[in-house]
């Protein structure tokens, strides 16, 4: 028995030897960059601490310099630290480092269409029509303008209602935001209690919390195992059937109803695309790809924008010097008495720098989203074979002491002058950098700008508890940063009148009513009513009598809101 033992533990440990040596050369063989050594199997996953990725790697970065290779479980990743090689990867070799890593979970549910899994041709094709088109229909202009400043006011007139009970505001503005989608995508807007969207929206929310949760991670790290291990990870195909089923549902009704000489959203625009190129065979345009690409659209355009307001809020409740001064400035180029609009940024410098900042500190996506290089390449001195994946760690990026003079605290002078101009810095890329930049940048932009400036123009911030520099620093769940649960009362600010409401149901009732508007605007005018806070007529005038018409809602609301006559 005893000899049975001992022949066993030696044939283990000679097995075991074997599989290091073997292992081993195979990992000689290329002339990878530098990093810890990794176990057979389980790669380097007991060199990082338990909870603390963002740190383990980067103290990885100071031992074997910006370009490191790290074992998940079997698989080589090369991570790229700091600002100057991710640069030098993701803008000066866009090209090799563009194509795109592994995700499992999300493979699950698109597999490799739409534009976030896919590669080549495919990703080529899909994301230049996808977002050529959106900016055709509107992408961060002003048609889409409109529909955010819409969901901003139901913001506003929401939070009224409590007036001041507090509550965790990330369902509310998710609401909002996933509506500016659902009007993109589907051409129609839904009530926030309405069943369908309701459900949608909870869907849309458990996928993305599937794919980016630690299990999510540990799929990514592991698929081979992990493909048989049970784990909320393997719900996501159930969850995520429902949203599919709800854009086929769409799709189909598109088609039934289609207008090829006017198309109405996205998914119209979309099935032109597919009956001009029926008979290409490399054409890519076909419903696998519209369904995947917008169910893409959702997972990534609800909850990063979402998470980033709800992030600046409590930065604000920790810092309220800042939302002071936000205010102030509010106060100074828009006024109480009309609604921000996107133009209003260039004259907000401390604004945009808040914003930038709250991008960096916040960090959303710590890691980027995996990439992958497309051909063998050669980087700093080592040849990195076609195929592998690369992981931009933003993180290091968004804290590269030469790049930002206080890179652990929220500090908006990193991107003033010293005369308090907005000044860019090409290290903030919470977007990502070069062929994978996200597309959503200019949108998820104008809904930051114009839902922060709305809600703080009307609104106080604040909140019982007491927070801490760790609070409010950002805490990863998964591959994604998020921050802490927590409540906020928003108190209506001193002077503010009724009018923004009054205003924002005209606006909504205002197709109709173009006309009443445009006349009322007219003896404002001529009348010289006097005007709210530092609005001015001569301003306003050109802008009015440039374009009459149902398009210049916003102008109509300028007038109104500040016209003594409509009170
Ligand atoms: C604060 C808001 C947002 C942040 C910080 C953000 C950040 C990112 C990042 C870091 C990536 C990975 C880029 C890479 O692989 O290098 C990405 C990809 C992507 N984002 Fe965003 N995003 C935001 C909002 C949005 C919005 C509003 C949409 C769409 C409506 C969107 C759609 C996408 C898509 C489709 C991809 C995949 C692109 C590709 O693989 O080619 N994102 N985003």
């Amino acid at each position: 028995m005893e000899s049975i033992g001992i022949d066993t533990l030696l044939v283990g440990l000679i097995s075991f030897l074997l599989i290091c040596i073997v292992w081993n050369s195979m990992r000689r063989k290329h002339n990878l960059p530098p990093g810890p050594t990794p176990l057979p199997l389980i790669g380097n996953l007991l060199q990082i601490q338990r909870g603390q990725l963002v740190n383990s790697l980067l103290k990885f970065s100071k031992q074997y310099g910006s370009v490191y290779t790290l074992y998940f479980g079997p698989k080589p990743v090369i991570c790229l630290s700091g600002y100057e090689t991710v640069k030098e990867a993701l803008i000066d070799k866009a090209e090799e480092f563009g194509g795109r890593g592994r995700l499992p979970t999300l493979e699950k549910v698109v597999q490799m269409y739409g534009i976030t899994l896919s590669n080549g041709e495919r990703w080529r094709q899909i994301r230049n029509f996808t977002f050529r088109n959106l900016r055709d229909l509107g992408f961060g202009k002003k048609r889409f303008e409109e529909k955010v400043q819409e969901e901003a006011q139901y913001v506003v007139e929401e939070l009224k209602k409590l007036k001041g009970k507090p509550l965790d505001v990330t369902k509310l503005i998710m609401d909002a935001i996933s509506n500016i989608l659902f009007a993109i995508i589907f051409g129609n807007r839904y009530e926030y209690k309405d069943e369908t969207f309701v459900r949608l929206l909870g869907i849309v929310q458990e996928t993305f919390y599937l794919i980016s949760s630690p299990w999510g991670q540990l799929h990514t790290i592991f698929p081979q195992i992990m493909d048989y291990i049970p784990g909320p990870h393997q719900n996501v195909t159930t969850v995520s059937e429902k949203l599919l089923s709800f854009i086929r549902e769409r799709v189909k009704i598109s088609q039934e109803t289609l207008d090829k000489a006017s198309p109405r959203h996205f998914i119209d625009s979309f099935l032109i695309k597919m009956e001009m190129e029926k008979d290409n065979p490399s054409s890519e345009f076909n419903e696998r790809n519209l369904i995947a690409a917008i169910h893409n659209l959702f997972v990534a355009g609800t909850e990063a924008v979402t998470s980033t307001l709800n992030h600046t809020f409590l930065v604000l409740l920790y810092y309220p010097e800042v939302q002071e001064k936000l205010q102030m400035e509010i106060d100074r180029v828009i006024g109480r008495d009309r609604i921000p609009i996107i133009n209003d940024r260039a004259d907000m410098p401390y604004t945009d720098a808040v914003m930038n900042e709250v991008h960096r500190f916040c960090d959303l996506a710590p890691f980027s989203v995996p990439h992958m290089v497309t051909k063998d390449v050669e980087f700093r001195g080592y040849l990195i074979p076609k195929g592998t994946e690369v992981y931009p760690l933003l993180f290091s990026v968004h804290r590269d002491p030469t790049k930002f003079s206080t890179p652990y605290k929220f500090n908006p002078n990193h991107f003033l002058d010293e005369n308090g101009k907005f000044m860019k810095n090409d290290a903030m890329m919470a977007f990502s950098a070069g062929k994978r930049i996200c597309p959503g940048e200019s949108l998820a932009r104008m809904e930051f700008f114009l839902f922060l400036t709305t809600i703080l123009q009307n609104f106080k911030l604040t909140s019982q508890t007491r927070f801490t520099e760790a609070d409010i620093a950002p805490k990863l769940a998964g591959f994604l940063n998020t921050p802490i649960h927590y409540e906020l009362s928003f108190i209506p600010r001193n002077g503010q009148t009724d009018r923004q409401t009054v205003m924002g149901r005209h606006w909504r009732n205002s197709q109709t009513n173009i006309n009443s508007f445009l006349q009322l605007q007219c003896a404002c005018l001529v009348q010289k009513e006097p005007f709210g806070s530092d609005i001015q007529v001569a301003k306003l005038k050109p802008r009015l009598d440039s374009k009459p018409s149902g398009q210049r809602l916003c102008s109509a609301q300028i007038v109104l809101s500040g016209c003594s006559a409509f009170h």
